[in-house]
């Protein structure tokens, strides 16, 4: 939806339009659904779902009802009563694999996120003496930066030469996607594993993951993403594309509290047992698993990946946290981000329009098909002090060195009249006027 109509009113009006929109939400409600940290007595207004997603409600519920379980079974929580722990990622496996594009075998709830990455990377960077390099984007998430630099060095190779990042061009604040295609093709007989951010941190670009998988599976290299900004942010159909895996986190847009459970997403084509992987007893086949034989043999599908006894408290909140996406539907807070967010953006212009120069320049696409609610804001000189200008005024995003504000409104629990109240704490600032 083009909001470029917006440019031109006044503050008054466009108080008045986010306030008709905000009404026309047929959303508006799942924002009750979630607790909003205050300043002064009032909701701040929390656009940082991109590092920590607020709270649902039904959290503590679904904590309480496994207290209460613990409480009442002991040791025999695990397999008895309505819901039994053993096979508790399976509650999230249906919901988790519509966000992520996915049969629900695909998918598994588990561990962290640069933990996860490390389980993947074990099973699916197998180099041999002709492919051996991977590719990435450059200044990807620095965990995931050192994740790979280890598993290079793990295997005798030496970042230096073995690592092709692509970078933005000169003047550039994201990555073409042509550039990430040529650089595949140039490197194409010696790379054994394309590894890359799906929706990057900083910028908050989406990469054309389609087309990355397809060109890269033509020369049979393997591709993973990590989707710790994409997952409940942006669509994505990891089956049909043939991603081999993916990794995320749940506690940014999945509101599935702080170091809640990460996700993986292994492809169908990757299920056969003999895969090599890095085992521990949840794993194993969940119907011999008290056995205790020797010999490990895995559960079907992305939970075969699974090490250890799940934190059943953390899989709790997840699956609460599921169920707001599963009754709101996807497709309709996709629809309502790329509105909010595109709102965001045209009062970011209205700044620039009326200081008579760009002030506050975007590093993330304008393209929404290229980036999801994040939108990461440069300010020249004085970002640091817009940043704390903003927070002063209950306005919560983030700020990323060396210089970088990100906002990020979410469609589950922010307001239209909340990204209007942005564009009126920038004004005030006072700073950009012409
Ligand atoms: C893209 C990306 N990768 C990896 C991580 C690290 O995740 P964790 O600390 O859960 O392992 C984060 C966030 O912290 C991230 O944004
Ligand atoms: N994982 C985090 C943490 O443990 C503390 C503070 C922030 C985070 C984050 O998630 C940072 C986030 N990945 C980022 O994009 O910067």
């Amino acid at each position: 939806m083009n909001l470029q109509h917006l440019l031109p009113l006044s503050s008054q009006e466009l108080h008045d339009w986010a306030l008709e929109k905000d009404q026309q939400d047929t959303l508006r409600n799942f924002r009750e659904r979630f607790y909003h940290p205050q300043h002064n007595e009032k909701p701040l207004i929390y656009l940082c779902g991109n590092s920590l997603g607020l709270q649902p409600k039904s959290a503590r519920e679904a904590i309480d009802r496994e207290l209460t379980t613990w409480q009442n079974y002991g040791v025999e929580g695990w397999f008895e009563g309505e819901e039994s722990w053993l096979s508790y990622h399976r509650y999230c496996q249906q919901s988790l694999a519509k966000i992520v594009g996915a049969l629900p075998e695909e998918v598994c709830p588990m561990n962290h996120l640069t933990v996860n990455l490390h389980l993947m990377w074990a099973s699916f960077y197998q180099p041999t003496a002709q492919r051996y390099k991977v590719l990435t984007v450059a200044g990807d998430f620095p965990s995931d930066q050192y994740a790979i630099e280890t598993h290079l060095k793990f295997r005798g190779y030496d970042p230096a030469t073995a690592l092709v990042e692509v970078a933005p061009r000169e003047g550039e604040y994201t990555v073409r996607t042509e550039d990430l295609l040529d650089a595949i093709r140039q490197n194409a007989d010696e790379l054994a594993l394309v590894c890359m951010s799906g929706l990057h941190y900083y910028t908050g670009q989406v990469y054309d993951m389609e087309a990355i998988t397809a060109l890269a599976h033509q020369y049979g290299i393997m591709v993973g993403f990590d989707l710790a900004h994409a997952a409940g942010n942006v669509p994505l159909r990891l089956h049909d594309w043939g991603v081999d895996f993916a990794v995320w986190c749940s506690y940014k847009y999945l509101n599935s509290g702080p170091g809640g459970v990460s996700g993986v997403f292994v492809h169908e084509k990757h299920h056969d047992a003999s895969v090599l992987r890095l085992a521990g007893w949840w794993g194993y086949d969940e119907a011999r698993r008290f056995e205790m034989t020797k010999g490990f043999v895995p559960m079907q599908g992305a939970a075969g990946w699974q090490l250890s006894t799940p934190n059943i408290m953390a899989l709790a909140v997840h699956r609460a946290s599921l169920a707001l996406f599963e009754e709101a539907g996807i497709e309709n807070l996709r629809t309502k981000s790329v509105e909010l967010t595109g709102f965001l953006e045209v009062i970011i212009q209205r700044i620039n329009q009326k200081a008579g120069t760009e002030k506050i320049r975007l590093m993330t696409p304008s393209n929404p098909a290229q980036r999801g609610c994040q939108l990461s804001l440069l300010i020249d000189n004085e970002g640091k002090k817009v940043f704390d200008y903003l927070t002063a005024q209950g306005i919560i995003g983030d700020w990323r060195e060396p210089n970088c504000i990100r906002l990020s409104p979410i469609p589950l629990y922010n307001r239209f009249e909340d990204v209007w109240k942005v564009g009126e704490a920038l004004e005030n600032y006072g700073k950009f006027q012409a």
